[in-house]
């Protein structure tokens, strides 16, 4: 089959090359005409793992291509993917309008029956709206489905090939027999495709992701209970988790949740909410705890330092929202430096891929290290922001050689308390 993606970002990349990785040709389109000449060049613009080898092979066999021009790009293809930025607007709702720009775009110049997928993370009613833009000016046939898309940063090819399931939302009987052919290689592992009407897919994306922002804002939420009643939260999660009702997965307490895909698309569904009406109390609460779990361990080191961090040097391990990304959009680390410069502090950080995304947005006003020792040099304490296994087992030893204080305030929970205390560390971590 011939596919056009549409926005070749995280979603558009890893959609494209696996789409090509099981027989069909696909052309992915970008306006940053600097991102397509890289990948034109043969260079992955995002760090993900396992895309590359998909991607590398792809291209030599001449299945997958990229371009700047649109007409180019969608041409005889059966399917385009819209993978276009949703951020969110000044009110919280998404903005609709790069995928709108497109559908705009592709009325005038598509020359055959297409189906146009919805693959961004969208509010109820978009089909509708991007089925109209498209109509205004074409000549031909088409349908709109809705195809949110569930995968994760960092495990995003996996997740893609394996998805739990896929949600197709659309009334056409067409577009549907299109779409199950083309996502038949991954059925055929197992993997339902859920078919619904175009409102409930789109539905089904804000309510995945709000529903497992909620889960881990609760746990964050016990976490918090824990320290003031002398629980443990790993205990409670173990506890809980093995009910299969509640299940073991995303019961993590830490740092809050971050990312380009929960922060925005909590707050998006609490505004179509408010739109239609209706107050969704508990997303408002989901926000506001997250909100103050993001900077939780500035109590802690503001505590441990009587309130006076000015010209204290601060070790961050870990600056992505995640490990196995380069993702920094909405990461606890940038909130806790910001909070750490404003309280005087100085910050010297470290993280396997994230630098230079961190170095884009915070410039020199951090010192950014070689490897997490060399965080360490001169440093008053250490916090810990992302849980890279890299951070898991480290040399306790020269930790504390290098500390000026032996203080390690972890937002990952990645050390035994126990442990810790033994080796004479003051410890704070999440809800034990
Ligand atoms: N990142 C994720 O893990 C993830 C997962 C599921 C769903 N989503 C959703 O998918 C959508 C895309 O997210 P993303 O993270 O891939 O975004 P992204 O910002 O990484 O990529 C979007 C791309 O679209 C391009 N673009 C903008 N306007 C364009 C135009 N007119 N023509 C062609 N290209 C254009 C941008 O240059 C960029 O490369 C969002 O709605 C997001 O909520 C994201
Ligand atoms: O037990 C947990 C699990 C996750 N997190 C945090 O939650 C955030 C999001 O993590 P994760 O869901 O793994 O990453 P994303 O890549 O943002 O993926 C989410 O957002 C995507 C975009 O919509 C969806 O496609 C995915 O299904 C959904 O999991 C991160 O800050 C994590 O640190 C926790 O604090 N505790």
């Amino acid at each position: 089959m011939k596919i056009a993606v549409i926005g070749t970002g995280y979603v558009g990349l890893v959609t494209g090359t696996c789409f090509a990785e099981t027989g069909n040709h696909v052309t992915c389109v970008d306006i940053d005409e600097k991102k397509v000449q890289k990948l034109q060049s043969g260079v992955v613009t995002i760090y993900e793992p396992g895309l590359e080898v998909l991607f590398e092979r792809n291209i030599r066999q001449k299945r997958l291509d990229f371009t700047t021009n649109l007409k180019e790009g969608i041409k005889d293809a059966e399917v385009i993917f819209l993978a276009l930025p949703t951020p969110p607007g000044e009110d919280g709702s998404a903005d609709l309008q790069y995928i709108l720009k497109v559908a705009n775009d592709l009325g005038p110049i598509l020359e055959n029956y297409a189906v146009v997928v919805d693959k961004s993370t969208v509010p109820v009613g978009t089909a509708e709206k991007v089925h109209a833009a498209i109509a205004a000016n074409a000549k031909v046939e088409f349908d709109v489905v809705s195809n949110p898309e569930f995968l994760r940063e960092g495990v995003a090819v996996d997740d893609f090939m394996k998805p739990d399931r896929v949600v197709i939302g659309t009334r056409s009987d067409k577009a549907k027999k299109i779409m199950e052919n083309l996502y038949a290689p991954l059925v055929r592992q197992g993997n339902p495709v859920i078919f619904m009407d175009e409102k409930s897919a789109e539905l089904t994306k804000y309510a995945a992701n709000s529903f497992l922002a909620t889960k881990i804002t609760f746990m964050n939420e016990i976490a918090n209970l824990c320290e003031l009643l002398g629980a443990d939260v790993d205990m409670v999660r173990k506890g809980i988790g093995t009910d299969t009702r509640i299940g073991k997965r995303f019961l993590f307490a830490g740092i809050g949740y971050g990312g380009s895909c929960f922060p925005k698309d909590v707050q998006a569904l609490a505004k179509s909410s408010k739109d239609v009406g209706y107050n969704f109390k508990i997303l408002n609460s989901v926000m506001d705890v997250n909100t103050t779990q993001k900077t939780r361990l500035m109590d802690h080191i503001k505590g441990y330092f009587k309130n006076d961090l000015k010209g204290k040097t601060i070790a961050l391990w870990g600056l992505a929202f995640k490990p196995y990304t380069d993702d920094i959009r909405e990461a606890p680390a940038l909130y806790n430096i910001d909070a750490l410069l404003e309280a005087g502090a100085k910050v010297r950080a470290y993280d396997p891929e994230a630098m230079e995304n961190v170095q884009d947005v915070v410039g020199d006003k951090i010192t950014y290290c070689e490897d997490e020792y060399e965080a360490l040099e001169g440093a008053d304490a250490l916090m810990i922001m992302t849980e890279w296994p890299v951070f898991r087992t480290p040399e306790f030893k020269l930790i504390k050689e290098k500390l000026k204080n032996p203080l390690i305030l972890d937002g990952r929970n990645l050390y035994e308390v126990d442990q810790m205390k033994e080796l004479g560390f003051t410890y704070f971590s999440i809800g034990r």
